[in-house]
């Protein structure tokens, strides 16, 4: 158990009826636990959840039920540990436009009582790339500068879990690409890193491990390589040397003619071998130009496991 930067069990959130909605059950029992030293994925389509589990984890919303033990620190019995040990860089840049960035910082420390001889924000200012903005208001602060300062606060009082909510939503390749150095940078020193994204390619390039949420649920909770590992449907896109049609194909194989001529087969590796779509394209009579493969990437998972 120690060795989980988070354990999550039987977390419910039911958020309350108004006048004009109805109650809304946002968590459904999630029962969730992140390695220490991970870069951990949290994803899912709009509206499953992940936003109601950070800001459970950000102590931002109250919730119904279960248990959140963070860095072991049980949420409840010792609120003031299990805070000091997550930091959170949110979605929305809700920056207070009168302070400056170093202004920014210190209040953060202030707030998680950092005492001023172990405050770190000329570190993190230079960490974040603004030591040069270090006393500008922050209202003039750019887009992508508002992001780094929101990751210098999460990090004011070196956390052992650092949150990043859509970190990339809206970026620039360049800002994009500063954001995961850092982070795996953090990570190398091993801090653990949980994030959310849309971007999936992003998430299968950055993560070890990634959890799915759909409806409230975890539906997917594994290695990024076991994930992929579990579509075993493969595309053989085949081009032809002349202009051909599709040869006519047993059960199990599907084809697709592409605009520019290629035809694409998608099978399952576990029942049909390459070499018996290859055959029967030569049987065809079809001489082939070129053959690639493609493996599904996590976006094909993603959505088989959420289509329901
Ligand atoms: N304050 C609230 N009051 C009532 N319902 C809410 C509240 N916040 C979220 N919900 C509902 O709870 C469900 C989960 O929302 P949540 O924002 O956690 O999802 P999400 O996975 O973060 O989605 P997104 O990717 O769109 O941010 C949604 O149906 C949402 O409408």
């Amino acid at each position: 158990m120690a060795d989980n930067a988070l354990e999550i069990t039987g977390l419910r959130k039911t958020y309350a009826a108004t006048k004009r909605t109805e109650a809304k059950t946002a968590l459904n029992g999630v029962d969730l636990v992140v390695p220490r030293g991970s870069i951990f994925g949290l994803l899912g389509p709009n509206g499953a959840g992940k936003s109601t589990l950070i800001n459970i984890l950000a102590g931002l919303v109250t919730k119904t039920e279960g248990s959140v033990r963070i860095w072991g620190f049980d949420q409840d019995e010792n609120p003031r540990q299990s805070r000091a040990s997550i930091g959170i860089m949110p979605q929305e840049p809700n920056l207070d436009p009168f302070f400056t960035p170093r202004g920014s910082l210190d209040v953060q420390a202030g707030l998680y009582g950092v005492p001023k001889s172990q405050r770190r924000t000329d570190e993190l200012l230079e960490l974040t790339g603004l030591s040069d903005k270090g006393d500008a208001y922050a209202r003039s602060l750019s887009g992508g500068m508002r992001r780094r300062l929101l990751l210098g606060k999460a990090l004011v009082h070196s956390p052992q879990i650092l949150v990043l909510d859509e970190p990339t939503a809206g970026v620039d390749i360049e800002l994009r690409n500063m954001l995961w150095q850092h982070v795996r940078r953090l990570n190398d020193e091993g801090m653990t890193i949980i994030l959310t994204t849309h971007y999936l390619e992003e998430a299968e390039q950055m993560c070890d491990q990634i959890a799915i949420i759909n409806h409230g649920n975890v539906i997917a909770n594994d290695t990024t390589a076991n994930l992929l590992g579990q579509l075993d449907a493969k595309t053989m896109v085949i081009t032809p040397d002349m202009p051909s049609d599709l040869p006519a194909l047993p059960a199990g194989i599907s084809g697709v003619k592409h605009d520019n001529g290629a035809l694409a087969f998608t099978y399952n590796t576990s029942k049909t071998r390459a070499d018996e779509i290859l055959s029967l394209v030569q049987n065809a009579g079809i001489s082939i130009k070129d053959v690639r493969t493609q493996q599904p990437d996590l976006e094909d998972v993603f959505l088989d496991l959420t289509r329901s």
